[in-house]
């Protein structure tokens, strides 16, 4: 041993005498360097992207099923000498939505002879793609993904050699078998699954699950439960977590939202919110109000349920607004560093000539019946809106279901994540109109860029966990309501919110919300390698990945930014943006030869993807090619192993040099 790794061993003694335990000895040790250096040469995993679900939560799942058209892939690369594409997609449509193709293949074909040949044909296809894409990992992390019931048979198929004659004999009657003794279906669809988690490695939600869309509590049950997972919070999503987190604004946000998309459901099933005293309320107070600006948007004439609620939904949405403008005002008021009294203006109005004043300007109103606003105190609640508030606050603070999804939120997220040299994060990182990184004080204290970001992460924590101190935590449950709105929000980042403007003034010049500085100067390529490397993130392929606002493909719009520096995916998944949009929107894939980028056109039906093997219609855009395959070596998780192998390096110049003993393996057993 040289003097320097006698050195170096000698430092790490301590740390090096606790791995001893775990490998005792020169052989086992050894062993796991090989082990490790075996998985470095893999390549790199594939990841997936996704913004701005927005509770689209069958659009969600088809995408994810279909992992972006990763699948089809696939198939298309695995069996494009034998098979036309129209058994590929059918093959497609299997792997997606196993149960439900498994019915209609059983309704059409009725004679057992021959769905026993489907059978065979099928599960020989699902095996070589399975074969295929569990090929990038070791065969212990595809042990671990296999479904407890099939472990055994499908690590026979998969590492079985089938063009030996021999060995094909076997796998037939491995197939066989598991048809006659009727698990087909079972085998089938255990299968699908597995090979929907092997195309993807992981998962990265870019923000805003919640919201506009009807379903976002199934997202999150899917979410919660997905094998390899990470969030970035949307601003919609840290709205749901300080709603959760007892704060009365962020609450009658989270609810007037639902009542403007007519999704009551996605309270009262979705998290068993009570609604009973917001209705009775409202019914009673907007009797003989016709409620015109507040009837849900984008009512669907074929749901007769919705249809015959949207009075009752318009007369809540229109009580929930109002309960919320005076929250909104009381946390304005008591925080006047969120400097945003330009968002009081129930002061501003003459309750009898139906007229506000905005910056001297007069605007007639929309609507001008507000029966529990006193013009001498416009932002009192009435006793009866009291009464409202406390009750949507006990229900909302006591939902298990919410806790749970909120929990899951913690778990997996932060406002922004570095992963394999992308930067992501759901909207903004304020930036001054020089470019440079804006101070954007909190507390008295200036932070900005990176420790701006993990401040507003940690106060969230706080506003939902608890601080430290009383006032801390009662500023942090303040704060989470102005991230969802305030000026300089990195999870918002526009002037104002002009939700107000948006329901009682008729000119659109005074809803616009004017976004910051970020938006423009992300489109340079110096601005986003400045930001890089203010979070660190080194290396040639590094990027930044934004959701939050919807790419105007329609428009000409790129979203694919700064000579690729940047790159936007709003997924698009919200139908109420469609029409903006042009289009559904983006996901993205990056896997071993690079990023990939897909552009979806809206989905349809479940119904339609299985009978009709309708997949979302999605093109593709190879963004950047890395010029060799990238192997987990060049990964983050490869950094992290290589630093293992640097540590059993050391243990075994330890065990050589005699400074720590070898001992014999033993499994360990409560046997003495
Ligand atoms: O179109 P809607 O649903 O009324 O929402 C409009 C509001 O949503 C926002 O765009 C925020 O939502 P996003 O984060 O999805 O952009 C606000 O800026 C705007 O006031
Ligand atoms: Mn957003």
């Amino acid at each position: 041993m040289n003097e320097m790794d006698y050195k170096q061993v000698n430092d790490d003694m301590r740390y090096l005498t606790l791995l001893s335990r775990s490998f005792p000895n020169i052989a086992t040790a050894s062993t796991e360097i090989i082990n490790l250096e075996a998985i470095l040469n893999l390549p790199k995993g594939t990841e997936h992207f996704l913004a701005d679900l927005h509770g689209e939560y069958q659009a969600f799942q088809h995408v994810l099923r279909n992992a972006s058209g990763t699948i089809k892939r696939k198939v298309k690369e695995i069996f494009n000498e034998t098979l036309g594409t129209k058994e590929q997609k059918e093959l497609c449509t299997l792997i997606y939505y196993p149960e439900l193709k498994l019915e209609l293949v059983k309704r059409g074909i009725t004679d057992a002879g021959d769905l026993n040949d489907w059978y065979f044909i099928n599960i020989n296809r699902l095996v070589k793609v399975c074969r295929n894409v569990s090929s990038k990992y070791t065969r212990s992390k595809v042990h671990k993904a296999l479904p407890p019931d099939f472990s055994y048979i499908i690590q026979e198929l998969l590492h079985e050699n089938s063009s030996d004659p021999n060995k094909q004999a076997y796998v037939d009657v491995v197939v066989r078998t598991i048809i006659s003794t009727q698990r087909a279906d079972d085998f089938i669809i255990a299968m699908c699954y597995l090979i929907q988690q092997l195309t993807i490695d992981v998962l990265h939600i870019l923000g805003d699950v919640y919201d506009r869309g009807p379903s976002p509590d199934k997202i999150m049950d899917i979410l919660c439960d997905y094998h390899n997972l990470d969030i970035q919070w949307g601003n919609h999503d840290i709205l749901w977590m300080g709603a959760a987190a007892g704060n009365d604004c962020c609450i009658a946000n989270v609810i007037r939202i639902a009542m403007r998309y007519g999704n009551q459901s996605v309270l009262e099933d979705g998290y068993g919110i009570n609604l009973l005293p917001l209705a009775t309320f409202a019914m009673e107070t907007y009797k003989k109000d016709p409620c015109t600006q507040f009837i849900p948007k984008d009512l669907d004439e074929k749901d007769p349920e919705k249809m015959k609620s949207s009075r009752l939904m318009a007369q809540m949405h229109k009580a929930i607004s109002i309960i919320q403008f005076k929250l909104e005002a009381a946390t304005i008021k008591r925080r006047p560093e969120f400097e945003m009294s330009d968002r009081l203006l129930l002061d501003k109005i003459d309750y009898k000539k139906h007229i506000i004043t905005i910056d001297g300007k007069q605007y007639e109103l929309t609507d001008g019946n507000f029966p529990t606003v006193d013009p001498q105190d416009p932002y009192k609640l009435t006793a009866e809106e009291e009464m409202v508030v406390t009750k949507l606050h006990n229900s909302f603070v006591q939902s298990d279901k919410l806790k749970r999804h909120m929990n899951c939120m913690f778990r997996n997220g932060c406002i922004f994540a570095v992963v394999n040299g992308n930067l992501l994060y759901h909207a903004s990182i304020p930036l001054n109109e020089d470019g440079s990184l804006k101070d954007v004080i909190i507390q008295g204290y200036p932070y900005h860029g990176h420790a701006l970001l993990k401040k507003v992460g940690s106060l969230i924590r706080d506003a939902y966990f608890g601080a430290e101190n009383q006032e801390d935590y009662l500023f942090a449950k303040d704060y989470v309501w102005y991230l969802w709105c305030g000026k300089n929000s990195p999870a918002f980042d526009k002037d104002k919110m002009a939700t107000f403007e948006r329901y009682f003034i008729a000119d659109k010049a005074t809803h616009k919300e004017t976004k910051g500085w970020y938006y423009k100067l992300r489109d340079q390529e110096k601005i986003c390698d400045m930001i890089l490397d203010e979070f660190h993130v080194q290396g040639q392929y590094r990027h930044i990945i934004n959701g939050h606002v919807p790419v105007k493909t329609i428009k000409g719009e790129s979203p694919v930014k700064a000579n690729g520096k940047l790159m936007v995916i709003d997924g698009g998944f919200s139908k109420a943006y469609q029409p903006e949009t042009g289009i559904a929107g983006y996901t993205l894939v990056y896997h071993s030869r690079g990023f990939q980028l897909v552009q979806h056109e809206p989905f349809t039906s479940i119904q339609k993807a299985v009978e009709e093997g309708q997949d979302i219609k999605s093109t593709y855009e190879m963004v950047e090619l890395t010029n060799h395959r990238m192997m987990v070596k060049d990964t983050d998780k490869g950094n992290e192993l290589s630093s293992q192998i640097r540590d059993l390096q050391k243990l075994l110049v330890a065990y050589r040099s005699g400074l720590i003993k070898e001992r014999a393996w033993r499994p360990i057993t409560n046997k003495r």
